[in-house]
């Protein structure tokens, strides 16, 4: 089987079409493997859809289905607009959070992604509050002066404790830095869209950033996240980084 392999800042993923729906959570698991495998973060299948460019599946490492990417949705949909499955730099399709709107420019993509959720600002553990905001899927959000440290053995503790992902993050001036421990990678990643998403949320509800700020994700690359009526999106570069054909 052709798949292929985009890395989303750091965040990477198998790309590959399907014509039917299945569960692929063992397939995910082999080639999501970084050393038996091919290795990624996560893994998407692209499938027909009679009102969208296409439907999705996606699939973190560990094999457990997730709703939403954020950064495999800005990765896929540069795959689909090459393969021309969408057109005219632009994909719509569907996650298991809603639709997602994309615009392709080169390498960088826009997603629009779905309406965020605040469920909690009252999370109190290891005497800092804690955000959990759903921006596709969960994420627990702290902001602190310095993110230099990530204490991981407290970021799983609290994945399980809340079934979501982990970020931590900071700002300086108009821009963040955001740290995330991946549920179903189970590892910090060197970048979480929907993670990015859920930390300017929160700083932007508390009024400690503008309506558009830069991120810097773990990987250090760039990105953008803005709020524009009510519209919360996100872009930065994708990279196709090899094709391959699967023995397993
Ligand atoms: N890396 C993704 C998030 C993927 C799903 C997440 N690990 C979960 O299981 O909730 C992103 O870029 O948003």
């Amino acid at each position: 089987m052709t798949v292929t392999k985009y890395s989303a800042n750091g965040n990477d993923f198998i790309i590959f079409i399907a014509q039917e729906k299945a569960d692929r959570s063992e397939l995910a698991k082999k080639l999501c493997h970084r050393q038996n495998g091919v290795g990624a973060d996560g893994m998407v299948v692209v499938l027909p859809h009679p009102e969208y460019d296409f439907e999705w599946e996606f699939y973190n490492a560990d094999g457990s289905y997730a709703a939403m990417c954020g950064n495999a949705s800005r990765a896929v949909a540069h795959f689909a607009h090459e393969k021309g499955i969408s057109k005219n730099g632009k994909a719509e399709f569907l996650t298991g959070a809603g639709v997602i709107h994309a615009t392709i420019n080169g390498l960088y993509v826009v997603s629009d992604m779905v309406e965020p959720r605040i469920i909690r600002t009252d999370i109190e553990e290891d005497d800092e509050i804690w955000w959990l905001i759903d921006s596709g899927v969960p994420h627990l959000v702290a902001v602190r002066d310095n993110i230099d440290t990530f204490d991981l053995e407290q970021a799983r503790k609290l994945r399980e404790k809340y079934n979501v992902n982990v970020n931590i993050c900071k700002i300086e001036g108009n821009t963040m830095y955001v740290r995330t421990y991946e549920r179903g990678v189970e590892d910090e990643t060197l970048a979480c869209g929907t993670g990015m998403v859920a930390c300017f949320i929160r700083n932007h509800k508390e009024g400690k950033v503008p309506g558009q700020v830069k991120v810097h994700p773990k990987s250090g690359d760039e990105l953008y996240v803005s709020c524009e009526e009510g519209v919360y999106r996100f872009g930065g570069k994708v990279t196709k980084t090899f094709i391959a054909e699967t023995l397993i």
